[in-house]
């Protein structure tokens, strides 16, 4: 488990991790995601202990990842994936990881076979394909068998067959009551991947939720109404789960209420419509919205029951 609280990273006039505070949950897979410059490294760092807060904390497993007798057991991590530098075998270069752990070589062969690299184990590691360097950087980060898993960027750059093959992994070792807590910053992929999502824009939390929740709420229908007498409708339509949005000239987006209820309000109050069309918002919309900071979306007038 994994426990942030009011933690925050300030470099110099940049607040880059502004007041978080969440739980990983063991058991579900957490996808952490926001745009890129959201915080997110930076809060695996600081996870990680190679970045210090400045201020609030973060625990693993209920202390800090360096206050852990052997830190590496309770939590592995895949950190701004890169090649691994050397001329050595994949094999060795566990080994020789798993020697400076004091963990056996046995469980070398074990990480290997499990991450799908047992064929090229022999090669050197240098010469890996990106696919490949991010099978032995999961290799290293399961070598001590850890509680916890840490996976910033796990899929970026693979071809479809790798991920599906790091989701799959990271299912399997969620089933097995681990808690795997990965960044990404595409929408699309965690809606495949994570049960559970913990969302950032700017270094603060935007939402903290089961993914089902996020994706039910996010492709709620909405209707588009343009009408010479928006304001007017407006007033008629605000209602408790509704929302209506000026999003445009005479245009206003509904959420929470059916055409076929828009265009009877209408015409029971004499109001003309001049388009009246219902679409699903995706998720990647909902996500847009959520973390686009743009002008346009903070001027939109929201209706609420009280403008009733
Ligand atoms: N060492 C540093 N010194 C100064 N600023 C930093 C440092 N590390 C990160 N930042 C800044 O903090 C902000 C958050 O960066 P971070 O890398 O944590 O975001 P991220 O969500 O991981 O983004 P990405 O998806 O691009 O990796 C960014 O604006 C970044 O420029």
């Amino acid at each position: 488990m994994i426990k942030a609280e009011g933690l925050t990273k300030r470099y110099g006039d940049k607040l880059a991790v502004d007041g978080l505070t969440f739980t990983v949950e063991p058991g579900v897979i957490t996808g952490f995601l926001g745009p890129n410059g959201a915080g997110k490294s930076t809060t695996m760092r600081m996870i990680m202990g190679l970045d210090a807060p400045t201020s609030g904390s973060v625990t693993v497993n209920g202390k800090p990842f360096a206050a852990h007798r052997r830190p590496l057991a309770q939590v592995g991590a895949l950190l701004e994936a890169r090649a691994v530098h050397t001329g050595r075998s994949a094999r060795n270069h566990l080994l020789a990881m798993a020697a400076t752990a004091g963990i056996a070589d046995r469980r070398v062969d074990e990480v290997i076979a499990m991450v799908g690299l047992g064929e090229v184990a022999g090669r050197r590691a240098g010469a890996f394909s990106l696919g490949m360097g991010q099978r032995l950087g999961i290799a290293s980060a399961l070598l001590a068998d850890p509680q916890t898993l840490i996976l910033d960027e796990p899929v970026n750059g693979l071809d479809p067959d790798g991920v599906r093959w790091i989701r799959n992994l990271l299912k399997g070792l969620a089933d097995q009551g681990r808690t795997v807590f990965l960044s990404s910053h595409l929408m699309s992929e965690m809606a495949l991947t994570a049960d559970h999502i913990i969302l950032v824009g700017k270094g603060r939390l935007l939402r903290d939720q089961p993914m089902a929740d996020f994706i039910a709420g996010a492709s709620a229908d909405l209707v588009t109404v343009r009408s010479p007498e928006a304001s007017r409708l407006a007033q008629l339509l605000a209602g408790p789960e509704v929302t209506v949005r000026d999003v445009a000239d005479q245009t206003l987006e509904v959420q929470g209420l059916t055409s076929d209820h828009i265009g009877r309000t209408a015409a029971a109050a004499g109001i003309t419509l001049l388009e009246l069309a219902t679409h699903a918002a995706s998720l990647e919309e909902a996500y847009m919205a959520l973390t686009d900071e743009s002008v346009d979306y903070r001027s939109t007038v929201e209706y609420t029951e009280d403008a009733a």
